[in-house]
This record gives C-alpha cells, sequence and structure tokens, in this order.
C-alpha cells in the first residue's frame, strides 16, 4: 500500500532533552544573577520606574563564539562604565529568519556547510550564552523556532519576535509563556499594527502543543507574557523612527489600551540595510528621547568588530574575523562613539528629572 505521510521528508534524528542539555551545560550563579537582575531592570524600564535608555547591541548573527566572546568582552565593559544611564544588552541572535532561504543561523547549521548538526548548535548557542552572562552582560535573542526556548531561554533577558513572526500564532503563543520581557518588530511592510495584536495576543494565556523538559510533545498552559514593548524596524515603506511615526505608533498602542513602550530598531529597513545608516537613525531617536518623549524605552543597533559584511561561501574557513556573515553591522568604534553619546546625553536627560523631583 503506498504510503500517504513523510512524502516530503528525508529523516529524523533523535534530539538530546532541554533537561538534559542544561544538566550537561548548566547556568553558573553568576549568570543567574545576571539574567534575573537584567530582566527585573528590563521591567523597570517598561514600568517607567526606571529611566534609562535600554540599548540592544551587537552582531546580526552569531557565527563565530571566538569573535563574539571579543565582542562581548568589549561591550560589558563599556556596558559597566555607562551603567548610570543605559542599560545595554548584547544581542546574541543564533537563529535568522529569511526573507527566501540562506544559512538559518548557529542552531541551526552551526559548522555553516549545510549539515544541521542542530544539537552541537544548541549547546554551542547554550555555552556562549552562559559565557557572555558570566561577564554580567545580559542577553538579547530572537526566538524564531518555538521549540528553541526550552534549550535556551533561560540564559535569556530579552527577547525579539521578528518582523516576519510576529503576526504568526504560534510565536504569540510561545511569547505568552516566555520568562522574559519581549519586543515585538513592525511587519516587513512597516505596519505597526501587527505587533500592537502580537502584544494583546501574547498577554493573554494560551494552551497550545510543545515539548517539556524531557522532550516530551506536552500541552503547554501559559498566564499570558505582559512584559512587552513595540519595535519600530522601517519596512517596505522607508524607514519609521521619525518623531511622527513614533508619535502614531505610541498612540495606536494607547488605543489599543497598552502602555506606549517603543524601542527603534536603527538597522534593518530603517537604516535601509546600509549599516551607515544606522547612525543618523539613531542620532534622531536620541535626540527625540532627550527632547522628552518617554515612549521611546531604547534602541537597537546592529554591530559586530568589524564592519559591513561577507558571504557566506563553501569555505566558511576562509571567513574574515568579525565580520557579519547575515545582515552588515557598525565596526566596535563606531559603535563606541554611540553609545558614549547616547550615555552623554541620558545623563542630561535623567540629571533634569532628579532635579526636577
Ligand atoms: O536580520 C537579518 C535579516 O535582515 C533577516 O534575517 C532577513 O535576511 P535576508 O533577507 O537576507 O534573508
Ligand atoms: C531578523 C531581524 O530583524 P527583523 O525581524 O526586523 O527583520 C533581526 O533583528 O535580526
Amino acid at each position: 500500500m503506498a504510503s500517504t505521510q513523510d512524502i516530503h521528508v528525508r529523516g529524523t534524528v533523535p534530539l538530546v532533552s532541554p533537561v538534559d542539555l542544561k544538566q550537561q551545560l548548566p547556568a553558573s550563579d553568576e549568570s543567574i544573577d545576571c539574567i534575573l537582575n537584567s530582566r527585573q531592570m528590563v521591567g523597570k524600564i517598561l514600568s517607567g520606574e526606571d529611566q534609562r535608555l535600554m540599548l540592544i547591541v551587537g552582531p546580526c548573527s552569531i557565527h563565530d563564539e571566538k569573535s563574539a566572546l571579543e565582542y562581548a568582552e568589549r561591550l560589558a565593559k563599556l556596558a559597566q562604565e555607562l551603567s548610570d544611564t543605559l542599560l545595554i544588552i548584547m544581542r546574541v541572535y543564533f537563529e535568522k529568519p529569511r526573507t527566501t532561504v540562506g544559512w538559518k543561523g548557529l542552531i541551526n547549521d552551526p559548522h555553516m556547510n549545510g549539515t544541521f548538526d542542530i544539537e552541537q548548535g544548541l549547546r554551542r548557542a547554550r555555552t556562549l550564552l552562559i559565557q557572555t552572562t558570566e561577564m554580567q552582560l545580559p542577553t538579547a535573542t530572537e526566538m524564531l523556532d518555538p521549540i528553541t526556548p526550552q534549550y535556551t531561554a533561560d540564559l535569556v533577558s530579552w527577547a525579539s519576535i521578528g518582523a516576519r513572526t510576529t503576526e504568526s500564532q504560534t510565536h504569540r503563543q510561545m511569547a505568552s509563556g516566555l520568562s522574559m520581557p519581549v519586543g515585538y518588530k513592525n511587519a516587513t511592510d512597516g505596519n505597526p499594527a501587527i505587533a500592537i495584536q502580537a502584544m494583546q495576543s501574547s498577554q493573554s494565556p494560551h494552551s497550545f502543543l510543545g515539548i517539556d523538559e524531557q522532550g516530551q510533545t506536552c500541552i503547554i498552559n501559559t498566564t499570558g507574557n505582559s512584559l512587552a514593548h513595540l519595535i519600530l524596524r522601517g519596512g517596505r515603506s522607508g524607514p519609521n523612527f521619525s518623531a511622527e511615526h513614533v508619535e502614531k505608533a505610541g498612540q495606536a498602542m494607547i488605543d489599543a489600551g497598552l502602555k506606549p513602550n517603543i524601542v527603534v530598531d536603527c538597522s534593518h529597513a530603517n537604516s535601509n540595510k546600509d549599516h551607515e545608516q544606522q547612525i543618523p537613525a539613531f542620532r534622531d531617536v536620541l535626540k527625540q528621547r532627550v527632547a522628552g518623549n518617554t515612549q521611546i524605552i531604547g534602541m537597537m543597533l546592529e554591530s559586530n568588530l568589524c564592519a559591513g559584511n561577507q558571504s557566506l561561501s563553501d569555505d566558511p574557513s576562509a571567513l574574515e574575523y568579525g565580520v557579519s556573515i547575515t545582515d552588515a553591522c557598525l565596526d566596535w568604534d563606531q559603535t563606541e562613539v554611540l553609545l558614549r553619546e547616547a550615555a552623554a546625553a541620558m545623563s542630561q536627560v535623567l540629571g533634569q528629572s532628579a532635579s526636577a523631583t
């Protein structure tokens, strides 16, 4: 009898369970301290109790742990130095949603050669998250595959639902159960409405299919996650970081009964994918915050040790050190200049609000 299933399935490979991977790679006390403290700080920024600016900064994607750790060491030092005015969280992105096809990130294909050793990818992602948080540098990542959080989410302080998945019920359900604050990107067409709807959905309880710590398929019942904000990342119609766009998005959030908390992603369609264009976007949004728009709670930058990007060829060993293999990034020096500018501007803002009270 001809089979009616698995017509397009090449095969399946068993995977380590979340609990076993966590036992093999447990979070240290230093990591747990960093994660709990930083999640609480993000929560206070969302509630308005903490007026510092949240900056989510780092590579578009991680493909080489050595350069990621070198970047993390530099950022951890700067984050500590500027912590009076900025909460800096490192982008440690392991999952890349593609417009069509392409390398889908370190978890999916850690060897970057089409061997898809996902177990090793999960192991390497966990290891890097532990190393980064042990430096007291909190981590931010996009939650793309709904199974992945069981393996990594305990080590993450801030999560994003991307422009391509914010409208997806699967991702909204997943976000409703995540333990950290979540930012929702506007759609790739530039429309923030779906992100606002995502926030309304994911703050509600959901019941859906997933896996438990043992890797057993199960029904997951969530409480809903109200720690949410909108991320403006521009869209097909152009950037959406201007004061008019931010005001309109804030009003739409208020109309939907949400606290208007907005992070502006200076990259993606807000930079027209030209990494240098993140600089004027960042400065414009900073100016809006300094001018008194407290709906702007943060900004995102795509940044790496070296500027630009490079193509992933058949020979990953030929890649240039510290250069993105996905979207183009600012280099470290450009990043440091912007972070110091933000700290100086925010010290004025925070000084004024302290003297007014
Ligand atoms: O942030 C990264 C990219 O913008 C996103 O993954 C889409 O990439 P692509 O259009 O190159 O596939
Ligand atoms: C993929 C990303 O962004 P977006 O969903 O906005 O395209 C990202 O931030 O890496």
